[in-house]
C-alpha cells in the first residue's frame, strides 16, 4: 500500500551488494512509478530511469531540454514505488561542475540509489546517434569528482558514463573510464559498445561494475544476459524497451478503434481492471478502510 517502505539508505546498500563484476544484474526502464511496480513484481534486480523516456514522455526529443527539478521529481515518484534500488540517468549532470554536486544532492534528496554523469556536452543526443561531441577529459573528470565531493550517502552509486567510443574509438574510451575511477566514479557506463569484445576489454581495464546499455535501434546487438555476464557485465538495462512496447500498443489499439470503430478485438491484449487494480494493491487499503474495496471485479487477473 502506498510507497515502499525500503528506506533510501538500504535501497543503496541492496545496490552495491547486487553490482558484482559478471552478475548482469537487469534493470529494465520504467516508464511510470506504476510500471517500476511491475517490474519488482517480476522480480528484476533493478529499476532504471531513462532520460530519453522521461524527456520523451514530456514529448520532447532527449537533447538535454528536460531540468534538474523535472529529472528528480520524476525519478523520486518512480523510486518510492518500488523496494528495488533504482538509477537514474542524470544526462550530463545539468551543468557545470558545481551543478553537478546540486544534481547529486538532490538525486539523493530523491530517493534514488545512483545516478549517471555523462560526457556529452549540451546539446546532447542519444549515445547510439552519430554525430556526437564530448568534452575534454579535465571537465569529464571534474564532473565526476564534483559529484562523489557532494555525496552525503556512501553507498549512492555514482556512475560514470563516457561516449568516447563512437568520437575517438575502444583504446580512447578505455583510456576515459581508468581515468573516470581514478576520479571519483563507482561504477562505469561504455555507451555504444560495438561487439562483446568491446565490452570485455573495458570490464577487464577497470575493477569496477561495468553497465552495458541493451537498447532497441541502437549501435550495439542485443546481446543476452549470459553474453553480457561472460563479458564481465556487473548490469544491463533495457532503458526505452517498455515506453516502447507500451506506446506501440497504444498506437495499435487507436488504429484499430478508427477501422473497427470498436477496441473489442483488443481487449483481449489489454491488461484487465482486476491485474491494474491488483498492480496498485487496491485490496490493502481496506486495512484502513473497509468501504474503499467492497465490490467483485469481473475478469481474469491474469490476462
Ligand atoms: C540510455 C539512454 O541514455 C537513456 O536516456 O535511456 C539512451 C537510450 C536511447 O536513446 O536509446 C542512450 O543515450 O543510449
Ligand atoms: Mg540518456
Amino acid at each position: 500500500m502506498l510507497y515502499s517502505k525500503t528506506t533510501p539508505e538500504a535501497k543503496r546498500r541492496l545496490l552495491r551488494e547486487l553490482l558484482v563484476p559478471g552478475a548482469a544484474r537487469q534493470f529494465p526502464g520504467a516508464f511510470n512509478p506504476l510500471s517500476a511496480r511491475l517490474i519488482e513484481e517480476k522480480a528484476y534486480d533493478g529499476v532504471y530511469i531513462s532520460g530519453a523516456v522521461l524527456a520523451n514522455d514530456l514529448g520532447l526529443p532527449d537533447i538535454g531540454l528536460t531540468t534538474l527539478s523535472e529529472v528528480a521529481t520524476r525519478a523520486g515518484q518512480i523510486a518510492r514505488m518500488t523496494d528495488l534500488p533504482a538509477i537514474v540517468d542524470a544526462d550530463t549532470g545539468f551543468g557545470e561542475p558545481m551543478n553537478v554536486a546540486r544534481t547529486l544532492q538532490e538525486l539523493e534528496n530523491a530517493g534514488l540509489a545512483g545516478c549517471h554523469i555523462e560526457d556529452q556536452f549540451n546539446p546532447k543526443r542519444c549515445g547510439h546517434l552519430d554525430g556526437k561531441n564530448v568534452v575534454d577529459l579535465p571537465t569529464a573528470l571534474k564532473r565526476v569528482a564534483a559529484a562523489a565531493e557532494a555525496r552525503r550517502d556512501a553507498n549512492f552509486l555514482i556512475m560514470a558514463r563516457t561516449d568516447v567510443r563512437a568520437v575517438e574509438g575502444l583504446d580512447a574510451a578505455v583510456d576515459r573510464a581508468k581515468a573516470l575511477v581514478d576520479a571519483g566514479a563507482d561504477a562505469i557506463f561504455p555507451e555504444a559498445m560495438k561487439d562483446l569484445r568491446e565490452f570485455e576489454a573495458v570490464c577487464n581495464a577497470v575493477d569496477v561494475p561495468v553497465l552495458a546499455n541493451m537498447t532497441e535501434f541502437g549501435k550495439s546487438e542485443l546481446f543476452t544476459r549470459d553474453q553480457l555476464a561472460g563479458a564481465g557485465v556487473a548490469m544491463i538495462i533495457y532503458p526505452v524497451t517498455l515506453l516502447r512496447s507500451a506506446m506501440g500498443a497504444a498506437e495499435r489499439v487507436l488504429d484499430t478503434i478508427r477501422t473497427e470503430g470498436t477496441q473489442e478485438p483488443a481487449v483481449e491484449s489489454m491488461l484487465t481492471r482486476a491485474r491494474l487494480y491488483e498492480l496498485v494493491d487496491y485490496g490493502s487499503y481496506n486495512t484502513f478502510d473497509a468501504g474503499v474495496f467492497n465490490f467483485t471485479v469481473p475478469g481474469p487477473t491474469d490476462a
